[in-house]
């Protein structure tokens, strides 16, 4: 359960679905309405968090130890933006959260989900997103969006099989938390995805709509 006036908002999927395109649009969206806002990212969100960022996005590792940074970050992100932030009742966005470990390191490299759920426990106990915007696309649609764009990070040089590992887990764990996630079919066109945001924005927060 959330201990907290503000509201938490997660953004997910994988490489390529779009995420960083709507979180801009999500961003507009809620401080037109007033909304007191902080938008941050993971890993990364701090300053520890963003060198912790780039040894994770670009040196090899055991599994475990990815696992590990990727929730040093996020306790660092927790104790110095987010939990400050929704205390004060601000709203906080994220370019992901602890469903990325679930569906990268879980999924994607197949470390095993009680470990995880441990760090979940020990780094978060209290915290969960109050919404999780899944943004849901094939491999070779987000493959060729990310191809059209820039030079590919250690993650998104995984193979196609990864991928799918990482599509799946995030797919389960919506199944698994209905409540909070809502699953968005990310080849429509940027235009019907705001439209759809906007929907589920204000079904969700009926109080900004
Ligand atoms: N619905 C869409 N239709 C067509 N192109 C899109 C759509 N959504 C995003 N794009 C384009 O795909 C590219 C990747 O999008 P974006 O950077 O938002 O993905 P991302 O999920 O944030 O990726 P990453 O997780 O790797 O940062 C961008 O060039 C963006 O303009
Ligand atoms: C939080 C988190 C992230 N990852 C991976 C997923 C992405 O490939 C990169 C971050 O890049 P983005 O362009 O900013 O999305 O990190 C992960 O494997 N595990 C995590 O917990």
């Amino acid at each position: 359960m959330t201990q907290h006036s503000g509201k938490f908002i997660t953004f997910e999927g994988i490489d390529g679905a779009g995420k960083s395109t709507h979180i801009a649009f999500v961003s507009e969206y809620l401080k037109a309405r007033g909304v007191d806002l902080v938008s941050s990212r993971e890993p990364g969100g701090t300053p520890l968090g963003e060198k912790l960022r780039d040894l994770v996005l670009h040196e090899k590792m055991h599994l475990e130890t990815e696992a590990l940074l990727m929730f040093a970050s996020r306790r660092e992100h927790i104790a110095q933006v987010i939990a400050p932030a929704l205390s004060r009742g601000a709203w906080v966005i994220s370019d992901r959260f602890t469903d990325a470990s679930f569906a990268y390191q879980g999924g994607g490299r197949g470390m095993d989900l009680p470990k995880l759920e441990a760090l979940e426990q020990w780094v978060h106990p209290h915290l969960q997103p109050d919404l999780t915007l899944l943004f849901d696309v094939p491999l070779d649609v987000a493959r060729a969006r990310l191809n059209a764009t820039r030079s590919l990070d250690k993650f998104e040089r995984e193979q196609a099989d990864f991928f799918a590992a990482t599509r799946n887990e995030y797919l389960r764990r919506a199944t698994q938390f209905p409540q909070r996630f809502r699953v968005i079919d990310s080849t429509q066109s940027i235009a019907e995805i705001q439209v759809q945001i906007a929907a589920i924005l204000d079904e969700c927060f009926k109080s900004i709509a």
